[in-house]
Parts: C-alpha cells; sequence; structure tokens
C-alpha cells in the first residue's frame, strides 16, 4: 500500500478480543476504524443497507424502529449459507467502502482496521500494510462469548464454524497478540507492537 498512512488490519475470531486490544490502541491515539460499529450503522433504522436488506430478505427482519432485527438475521445467516453470502453481498462492499472514506479522516500516526473477517474475506489483506491476529484458544473464545452475550453454545459454535479455522488465521499474520491469558497481559504486548508501528508508520511517511 502506498500513498495512504501505515494500515494494520486487526482481525480475530468472535470473542478473541479484538475490542479489548482496540482500546489499548486507541488510548495511545491510534486511529480504529471498526467494521463491526460500521456494519451495526449501515443496519439501524434508517440506516443506509436497511433498504436492500429489506428487499432481499423480507420486512420480517426489521424491528419496531426500522432497524435491523439482529437476533433473527443471526439465526437465519448462521444456519443458511446462502443467505449468508446475500447479507455479505449486500453489506461487504458498503462496509468496504465506509472503512477507506473513515481512514481519511484520522490524524493519528497510523490506523488500524478492525474486521472479523480479514482472513476470511481475501479483499483486506492487500489493503494493509500488517495483519496483526489477536489469537486466544477456542475454548476460551466460546465462554467469553457466552459470557458477554448469553447466547446458546450451539449458536456461537455455528459463528465460529463460519470464520477460518484458528491455525488458518495464525498463518495469515504478521504479528499476534496472546490474549490466552489474563486481560492484564495485554498491555505490554500491546506496547511493544505500538512502538514497532511507530517506527513503521515514520518510515512509510519518510519514503512516500
Ligand atoms: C449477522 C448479524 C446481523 C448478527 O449481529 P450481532 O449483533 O449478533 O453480531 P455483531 O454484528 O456484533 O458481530 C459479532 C461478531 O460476529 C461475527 N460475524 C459477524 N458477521 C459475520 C459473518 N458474516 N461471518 C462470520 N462471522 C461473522 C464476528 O466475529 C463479529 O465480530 C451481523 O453480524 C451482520 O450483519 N453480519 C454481516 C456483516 C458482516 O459480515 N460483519 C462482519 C464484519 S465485516
Ligand atoms: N484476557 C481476557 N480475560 C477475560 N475476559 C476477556 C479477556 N479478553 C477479552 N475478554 C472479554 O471477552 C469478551 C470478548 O472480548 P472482545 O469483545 O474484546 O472480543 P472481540 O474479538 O472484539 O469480539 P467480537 O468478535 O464478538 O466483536 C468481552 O466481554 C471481553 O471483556
Amino acid at each position: 500500500m502506498t500513498g495512504t498512512r501505515f494500515t494494520v488490519g486487526l482481525t480475530g475470531g468472535i470473542g478473541s478480543g479484538k475490542s479489548a486490544v482496540a482500546r489499548l490502541f486507541a488510548e495511545r491515539g491510534v486511529d480504529i476504524v471498526d467494521t463491526d460499529r460500521i456494519a451495526r450503522g449501515l443496519t439501524a433504522p434508517h440506516g443506509a443497507a436497511m433498504p436492500a436488506v429489506l428487499a432481499a430478505f423480507g420486512d420480517g427482519f426489521a424491528d419496531a424502529a426500522g432497524a435491523l432485527d439482529r437476533a433473527k438475521m443471526r439465526a437465519l445467516v448462521f444456519a443458511d449459507p446462502a443467505a449468508k453470502r446475500r447479507l455479505e453481498g449486500i453489506l461487504h462492499p458498503m462496509i468496504r467502502d465506509a472503512v477507506l472514506a473513515e481512514s481519511l479522516l484520522g490524524t493519528g500516526p497510523y490506523v488500524i482496521f478492525d474486521i472479523p473477517l480479514l482472513v476470511e474475506s481475501g479483499t483486506w489483506k492487500s489493503r494493509v500494510d500488517r495483519v496483526l491476529v489477536v489469537d486466544c484458544p477456542e475454548a476460551l473464545q466460546l465462554e467469553r462469548v457466552i459470557a458477554r452475550n448469553g447466547l446458546p453454545e450451539a449458536q456461537v459454535q455455528a459463528i465460529m464454524a463460519a470464520q477460518a479455522p484458528r491455525q488458518v488465521r495464525l498463518a495469515a499474520a504478521d504479528d499476534i497478540v496472546d490474549n490466552g491469558g489474563a486481560i492484564a497481559a495485554l498491555p505490554p504486548q500491546i506496547e511493544r507492537l505500538h512502538s514497532r508501528y511507530l517506527i513503521c508508520a515514520e518510515g512509510k511517511v519518510r519514503n512516500d
């Protein structure tokens, strides 16, 4: 990637700790572009994707306020790969455009794209300078998501089955954050990575 700021693609399976890691970079002044946040905005009441989503899936997928009924859509797409492809076909191009637009706005030393599906989607790898994977054992992902969302174990398993396996994601990593331990183990790892990324960002500015 040339002509843009140094960009890190942050990824990891559901519940691996991407948001916790992104927060620590944000505290250090790094710009974060979060695709889950963008996707939620697109499917909020009057969100830009809602007309296309309802045309494809039916008005029954909107709640009373006109937002996406997320629980209903979650139950559908993680049980029906064709429906998942249809939803992604609507949302992913809109998410991609919004990410690239938002990345131009920040003023931090570099930018992190928080993209759960970076490894799966194929389109992002060439748009980031480094891939940072947040890793933890799958049993911990399961435990943390159930504790956070109260989702049934089978539904979390279905979401994990729709994502790249841990080893495939790790094979795509330039850098890895180990989140298999306590939250307190994160800051020293983020501090080390941040120091290195600042040097990379500086180098990129000089070479541009
Ligand atoms: C299916 C939806 C409605 C479920 O909403 P819900 O509020 O339960 O989940 P939320 O959006 O907070 O996502 C939570 C996590 O689910 C996983 N996930 C979401 N979408 C997908 C997907 N298409 N494939 C695999 N995993 C996914 C990610 O790990 C994500 O971090 C929602 O995730 C959605 O609109 N997904 C399609 C858009 C998409 O692919 N988003 C991923 C970021 S690009
Ligand atoms: N090291 C840890 N120890 C205990 N709990 C943790 C740890 N890291 C994260 N968590 C908790 O696990 C849950 C998932 O973490 P987080 O939301 O950061 O993951 P995520 O990868 O962003 O998830 P998603 O893919 O669903 O957006 C949160 O409730 C978070 O507080």
